[in-house]
C-alpha cells in the first residue's frame, strides 16, 4: 500500500496589524488582517518531523509587523507582494507564497463639523481584499470586495420560473433586491497597476450597475455588474461573484384588514438564495494559481 504527502501548505492566518502613521498632528490609520502560506519541499517535516525547512508561523507573524514598521504599508496588493516576494525569495525550500490580506476601513469622526485628528468610527461591514500568489519571479494578484451589502426598492421582478407541486413562490414585478457582494477579480500581471484606482473605480462601477440594471433576476444583475466591470477596466481578466439574496417578503397584513402595497417587509435572514458565478474576457490570459487554488 502506496501512501504519500499530497499537496501542503503552512502559515500564519489572520495577523492582526493596526498601523498609525502620523502627518504633523493628523493620525492615518489602517486595519488589516494578514494571512501567509507558505508552500515548497516541506515532506521532512511531514515525515520525519525534521524542520529545517519550516520558517516557523511565528516568524512568518513577526516579519509582517516587522515590514509595517519597515516601510509605510501602502496599497495592500504592494505590501502583499513584498511579504511574498521576502519569503519565497531567502528560504531556499520556500519556492510558493500565497499572502491575503483584508482591509477593514475607519472614517474620521467628525467634531463640530471637522474631521478630528485621531478618532474614528468603523465604517461598516465591507472589506477590502487582496490575494497574492508568488511563485518565483512571478505573481499572481486577485483583488476583490467582501460585504459591500446593497439593496433596491424598486427595480427588481422575479417571474416565469418552472412551477411544479412544491412551488409556493408568488411570481413579482415589483420586489426588493438585496445582497452583500462577494466579489474576486483578478488581474493581468502585476506591475505598472494602480491599485486603489482599481479597487475605487471597480467598487463605482459594481454599485452604479447595481443600481441601474433593470433586474430580472438575481443572476442577471451578476453578470451585468460583471460585464460592467470588464468593460470599464482593461486589467481585470475575470471577476467572480457570490450574493447571498437577502429575501425580503412582503407581510401578509389582510388578517388585520389592511392592504400591503409593498411598504412592509420581513427581512429574512436565512435561507437565502445564494446566486454564485464568473463573468470572463474571452482572450484573457490563463489564470495563475492565485485564481484556480483561490477560496471565495
Ligand atoms: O433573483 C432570483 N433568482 C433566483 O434564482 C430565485 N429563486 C427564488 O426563490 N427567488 C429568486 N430570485
Amino acid at each position: 500500500m502506496g501512501i504519500s504527502l499530497g499537496p501542503n501548505q503552512y502559515g500564519k492566518a489572520e495577523v492582526r496589524l493596526v498601523t498609525v502613521r502620523r502627518t504633523g498632528g493628523v493620525h492615518h490609520l489602517r486595519d488589516l488582517t494578514v494571512s501567509s502560506a507558505l508552500r515548497g519541499d516541506l515532506s521532512a517535516t511531514h515525515l520525519t518531523g525534521d524542520n529545517s525547512a519550516v520558517l516557523a508561523t511565528d516568524t512568518q507573524k513577526n516579519t509582517v509587523y516587522a515590514f509595517a514598521k519597515q516601510q509605510d504599508v501602502g496599497e495592500i496588493e504592494d505590501f502583499a507582494l513584498r511579504l511574498g516576494q521576502h519569503f519565497v525569495g531567502t528560504q531556499e525550500k520556500i519556492t510558493g507564497a500565497r499572502i491575503t490580506i483584508e482591509e477593514q476601513e475607519w472614517d474620521r469622526i467628525t467634531v463640530d463639523g471637522a474631521p478630528h485628528d485621531h478618532s474614528f468610527s468603523r465604517s461598516g461591514g465591507e472589506r477590502r481584499t487582496t490575494t497574492v500568489t508568488v511563485h518565483a519571479d512571478r505573481a499572481w494578484v486577485v483583488s476583490g470586495v467582501d460585504g459591500l451589502t446593497v439593496l433596491k426598492s424598486t427595480g427588481s421582478e422575479f417571474h416565469g420560473y418552472p412551477k411544479d407541486e412544491y412551488t409556493t413562490l408568488v411570481e413579482t414585478d415589483d420586489r426588493i433586491l438585496a445582497t452583500a457582494v462577494t466579489a474576486r477579480w483578478r488581474y493581468e500581471g502585476f506591475t505598472g497597476i494602480d491599485w486603489a484606482k482599481s479597487h475605487r473605480e471597480i467598487r463605482r462601477t459594481l454599485l452604479e450597475t447595481f443600481a441601474t440594471k433593470h433586474s430580472l433576476s438575481l443572476q442577471q444583475t451578476l453578470y451585468a455588474m460583471g460585464e460592467a466591470v470588464l468593460q470599464a477596466r482593461p486589467e481585470v481578466a475575470e471577476i467572480r461573484f457570490s450574493l447571498p439574496n437577502k429575501h425580503h417578503f412582503l407581510v401578509d397584513l389582510s388578517p388585520f384588514g389592511l392592504e400591503n402595497h409593498n411598504e412592509v417587509f420581513y427581512a429574512a435572514d436565512r435561507p437565502y438564495g445564494l446566486i454564485e458565478g464568473t463573468v470572463v474576457r474571452d482572450e484573457a490570459e490563463e489564470p495563475g494559481p492565485a485564481w484556480t487554488d483561490a477560496v471565495l
